[in-house]
């Protein structure tokens, strides 16, 4: 049975595709073998005679096996905006059946693992009817929920963490990132509201890292272990 693991983060640009390359990290050093999924991307450029996403090349580079980049990424737009806006000017209705489908392929190859990462914050549109947290639902997958450090998270955080119970999903831990995108004053004091406010565990904090992509960073997220260890 694969592990599933849904990134979600506190906002768009929160760190999302920086912890979920830790989190292949961290999957790989348990020498599990792992895929990685970018369902619904936008901000995609032409190449190789496809739309392709940043998130995803960085995926797909930190993941333990291989697959077709459709599989990672089916459904990529050019436009960086919300994504159900850019399926739309693409005449693409994103469906439930169209990502459980993508799923169902990439399960077949029976990774260990599956590290999905969403797109924006938790209460993603993907279509006038359909919700990526509707998706999350359906897809077996734990959350993890990443913490962009700047004033504004510890609202941010505790929301999401509060829609993500109430829309019946679980929450497996949350992880702290310091994109660098502002300074963080009291950044201690706040990582400690955050532990004493979410109720589940904080796997790591990864730290501002401009080399992150080449650097191995499964050392930022100890508390990987644990999670893996409670669902043996
Ligand atoms: N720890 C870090 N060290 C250095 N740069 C970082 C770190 N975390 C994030 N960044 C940078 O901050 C920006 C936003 O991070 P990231 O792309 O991971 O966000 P995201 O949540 O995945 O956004 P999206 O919603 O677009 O997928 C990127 O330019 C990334 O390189
Ligand atoms: C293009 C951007 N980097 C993200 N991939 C998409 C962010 C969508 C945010 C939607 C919203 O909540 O307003
Ligand atoms: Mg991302």
């Amino acid at each position: 049975m694969t592990k599933r693991y849904f990134i979600t983060g506190t906002d768009t640009d929160a760190g999302k595709t920086v912890a979920a390359k830790a989190l292949l990290d961290a999957l790989n050093q348990q020498q599990l073998q792992t895929l990685a999924m970018k369902p619904v991307a936008s901000g995609c450029e032409w190449q190789q005679d496809r739309w392709m996403n940043a998130d995803a090349r960085v995926l797909r580079a930190a993941m333990s096996m291989e697959c077709d980049y459709p599989l990672t990424n089916p459904l990529a737009f050019e436009p960086a905006i919300a994504p159900h806006i850019a399926a739309q000017l693409a005449a693409i209705e994103i469906t439930p059946e169209r990502l459980q489908q993508s799923l169902t392929e990439v399960l077949a190859l029976q990774p260990d693992a599956l590290v999905i990462e969403g797109a924006g914050g938790w209460e993603l549109p993907l279509s006038r009817t359909y919700t990526m947290p509707e998706f999350v639902q359906t897809s077996g997958a734990e959350v993890i929920l990443v913490v962009g450090m700047k004033l504004g998270c510890l609202n941010h955080a505790v929301l999401s963490a509060r829609a993500i119970t109430a829309d019946g999903c679980k929450l497996a831990g949350w992880i702290a990132v310091d994109t660098g995108a502002e300074p963080m004053p009291f950044r201690q004091q706040n990582i400690d509201t955050l532990r004493q406010r979410l109720k589940a565990p904080c796997l790591g904090e990864i730290p501002h890292t401009p080399d992150w992509q080449q650097r191995n960073l499964s050392q930022y997220l100890p508390g990987v272990k644990n999670i893996l260890l409670k669902n043996a």
